[in-house]
């Protein structure tokens, strides 16, 4: 099993996404009985000791942690209603490069299937991870996560708390352009444009010390290697592809 630490202590922010707050990026409604079952729950700001908490809110950096169960949305696996980050204010400056906040998953439990949109649609990435397995969301990528296994789901993620999510352009389309049914993958009628679709699987990124296995939380004692989620425009090569094996 993978080694991880015990928060089950530590209080943290608690909240849950229902099924009435998925309406809306679902493929299909027509199932809905009961709108107020919850579907997840994500932990906020999850931490040791108030001194590492201090030092994540320095450094501008939130750990959270998300359970979602196995169960059927209709006939999509469960997942999370899916967003956007926004780009850092140094975006407005003439010829900034255009690189949103980036964020990091680890899988602590389960199986995640994570699914990544391009907001260009130009591109877009299936991820399979299993315990321990790291796996990066690049600038610029909307991401869903589904939890396409019978197992529980625990997954952990690094992300700079500089930020609120876009869940609008998502949500506009029913979803992102693939969804995961238990028949497959199947195309959302939504999009004029389909993006192109590919697989990859998650790799170890030793140049920011996240390596598949190696549980990411203790990243706390080294918060500036997180620096390139705060900072992406500093970390062009890190978003270069392919960011995952092939
Ligand atoms: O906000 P959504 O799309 O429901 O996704 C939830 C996931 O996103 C995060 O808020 C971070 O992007 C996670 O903590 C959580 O797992």
């Amino acid at each position: 099993m993978f080694a991880h630490p015990d928060f089950s202590k530590v209080s943290t922010a608690h909240s849950t996404r229902k099924i009435k707050d998925m309406t809306d990026v679902l493929m299909d409604k027509t199932w809905i009985t009961y709108p107020d079952k919850i579907l997840y729950d994500m932990y906020r700001e999850v931490h040791l000791s108030d001194a590492e908490l201090l030092e994540m809110k320095k450094a501008q950096l939130r750990y959270d942690i998300t359970v979602i169960p196995p169960s059927m949305l209709g006939p999509e696996f469960v997942k999370t209603a899916g967003h956007y980050h926004p780009c850092p204010d140094y975006c407005s400056a003439e010829g900034a490069e255009m690189l949103s906040y980036p964020e990091v998953y680890q899988v602590i439990r389960g199986t995640a299937t994570y699914l990544l949109q391009k907001k260009d649609l130009s591109d877009f990435i299936i991820v399979e991870a299993n315990e321990g397995d790291v796996v990066l969301i690049p600038p610029n990528y909307g991401h869903v996560t589904v939890n396409a296994d019978s197992e529980e789901l625990v997954m952990a993620n690094w992300v700079s708390d500089a930020f609120d999510s876009e869940y609008e352009p998502v949500r506009c389309r029913a979803g992102l352009a693939y969804y995961v049914t238990e028949d497959g993958i199947a195309q959302n009628g939504n999009y004029d444009k389909m993006p192109p679709l590919s697989y990859g699987k998650p790799k170890s990124y030793p140049e920011i010390d996240l390596y598949s296995g190696v549980d990411m939380y203790g990243l706390v004692n080294d918060l500036e290697k997180l620096d390139f989620l705060v900072n992406p425009q500093n970390y062009p090569d890190l978003f270069k592809k392919p960011f995952y094996e092939c």
